[in-house]
Formats: C-alpha cells, structure tokens, sequence
C-alpha cells in the first residue's frame, strides 16, 4: 500500500481540508497520514474561527513522519501565514521529496480568508517552485497573476504563466466558470483539458481539497500526471454527483460512493 501525507488545516464539519483529504486517500485505498497547520471552527454554513498551529510543531510533525516512514506523495492545502509556510519549506527541503501536490487554498467558499493576505509571496516563493502540480482555482489564479480569468482561453494563458513562478505542472481548475467544469492542464509544454458535464448539486464543499488529495493519490499509486488528473477528474465528478446533504447549508462531497462503487481504472 503506497503512504500519502497531507499538511493542512483541520475541518470540524469533516467536508473540507485534512479530513476531507484522509477519506480521499482513503478510498483510493492509500494510507494517509497528516500534518495539522490550523484548526477551523467550520460548518456547512460556513468558517467561523481559525487557530494557525505553532509552526515549530508543524515542523515536527513533517520531519517525525519523514524520519520514520515512506512517503509516496504530499498534498498541500491550508497553509495561512508566513511563518508556517517558511517552516513547511524548511522541512520539506531537508528530505528527499516524493511527488507534492499544492493546492493554493485562499478563500473558502463562504469567504472566510484561509490564507492571510501577506502570506501570498511565501506560498508562492517557496512551495510552488518545489510542486510537482499545483492546483489553483480561477480565484486563486486571479489572485496570483493579477488579471481576470474568464474564458477556456484565459486559463491556458494563465497556466502558462503558473508555470513561470516554478512548479513542474498547473491544473487550473473552472469549477467557478459558468456551463462545464473544464479544468486545465499544463506540463511545460502541452495543454490537457478535462472536461466533464457541470452537475446540479449543491454540496460541493471540499471540491477543491478532494480533488488535489486524490490527485496525491493517483501519483502515489504511480499513476502518470494526465491519468492521476484524469481518474481524479473522475472521482471529484462522482463525489460531487452524490454530495451529502447534512447541516443547513452547502454540504461535503461523496468519497463513500466512490469507495463502494469503485469504477475499474
Ligand atoms: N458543479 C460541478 N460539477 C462538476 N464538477 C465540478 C463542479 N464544481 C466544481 N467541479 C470540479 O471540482 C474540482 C474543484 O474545482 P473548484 O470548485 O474550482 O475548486 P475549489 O474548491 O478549490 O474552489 C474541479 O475539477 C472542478 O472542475
Ligand atoms: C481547513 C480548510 N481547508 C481548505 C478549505 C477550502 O476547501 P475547498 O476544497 O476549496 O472547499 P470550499 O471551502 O470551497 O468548500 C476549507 N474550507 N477548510
């Protein structure tokens, strides 16, 4: 059985982040194991409260595992301030690195700031150079880049531009454009666009978390970037087809049905 990490924030509502990432390694029959940055006080209805962890103990906690077990993929994803995110880097780099995926979480869906505004130079200067893929979505791309993404076209553009600041590969991800979820694909050199039928369901918290631990997933599994993104695509569609519906707003997304429905790969 291959071992993936997560370094991320905590969800209590177990939709999103570290909770969201185990039960996708998970069910991609993989074992996970995590590295705590932040605990969130999180509900359907939205993030409440955030308590960043002493980035001293995030520390520990990466170099602990590296000392003792095989690690086969990382994924990143809350990461909110400067001194974490150096203190992430720091470790990562004293280890010889598996595949690490980056997911560029910034806001959550309900607009709670996930990474504080100073911390954007960091995560980008330090983690995306070391990234085998990062993830960004059309908001987080904006953001990096500083001009609006609105078309099939504009993502291309800005994967390539992604691409510029140091990591292997850009999945630029169109869950927020209108009509399909389109996410794009870039290696250095080709585009690969995803394309799959936008579904009508409103529990999709965790999207984004879901599809870049799965991603961690194939890649761990030794799957080749185009088919990880692809199987992923795949899982993230099926999850988000039978999201939950609990609590009083936007519930999680589906990784049971992916386990017991297991489609051959
Ligand atoms: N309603 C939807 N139907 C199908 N796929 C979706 C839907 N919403 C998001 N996706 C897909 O889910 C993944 C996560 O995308 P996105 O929602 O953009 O990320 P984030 O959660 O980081 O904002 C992408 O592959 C995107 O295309
Ligand atoms: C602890 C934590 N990490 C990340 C997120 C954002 O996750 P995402 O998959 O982008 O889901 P939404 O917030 O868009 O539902 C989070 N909410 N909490």
């Amino acid at each position: 059985m291959k071992h993936c990490l997560t370094i991320a924030g905590s969800d209590s509502c177990g939709g999103a982040g570290i909770q969201a990432d185990l039960k996708a390694f998970s069910a991609l029959e993989t074992y996970g194991m995590s590295v705590i940055t932040a605990i969130t006080a999180q509900n359907t209805q939205g993030v409440f409260a955030t308590q960043n962890i002493d980035p001293e103990i995030v520390s520990k906690q990466i170099e602990v595992l590296f000392d003792d077990i095989k690690i086969d993929a990382i994924k990143i994803g809350m990461v909110s301030t400067i001194d974490i995110i150096e203190a992430i880097s720091k470790s990562l780099k004293k280890f010889s690195l598996p595949k690490l995926v980056v997911d560029p979480v910034m806001i959550s869906k309900s607009g709670f700031d996930l990474l504080k505004k100073e911390s954007k130079d960091a995560l980008v200067k330090e983690l995306f150079p070391i990234a085998y893929i990062i993830t960004p979505n059309l908001l987080e791309a904006q953001d990096i880049l500083g001009y609006e993404i609105k078309t099939v076209e504009d993502m291309k553009k800005a994967a390539k531009d992604l691409h510029k600041l140091g990591p292997e590969n850009v999945l630029v991800k169109g869950g927020h454009l209108e009509g399909d979820a389109i996410d794009v694909l870039y290696d250095g050199e080709n585009y690969h666009i995803f394309e799959e039928k936008r579904i009508d369901c409103i529990h999709t918290h965790g999207t984004g978390c879901t599809l870049s631990s799965a991603i961690a997933a194939h890649l761990a599994k030794g799957f080749d970037l185009v088919d990880a993104v692809k199987y992923s695509k795949d899982y993230i569609s099926t999850a988000i087809a039978h999201g939950i519906s609990i609590g009083k707003g936007v519930g999680p997304t589906n990784h049971f049905y992916n386990l017991y429905n297991k489609k051959e790969e």
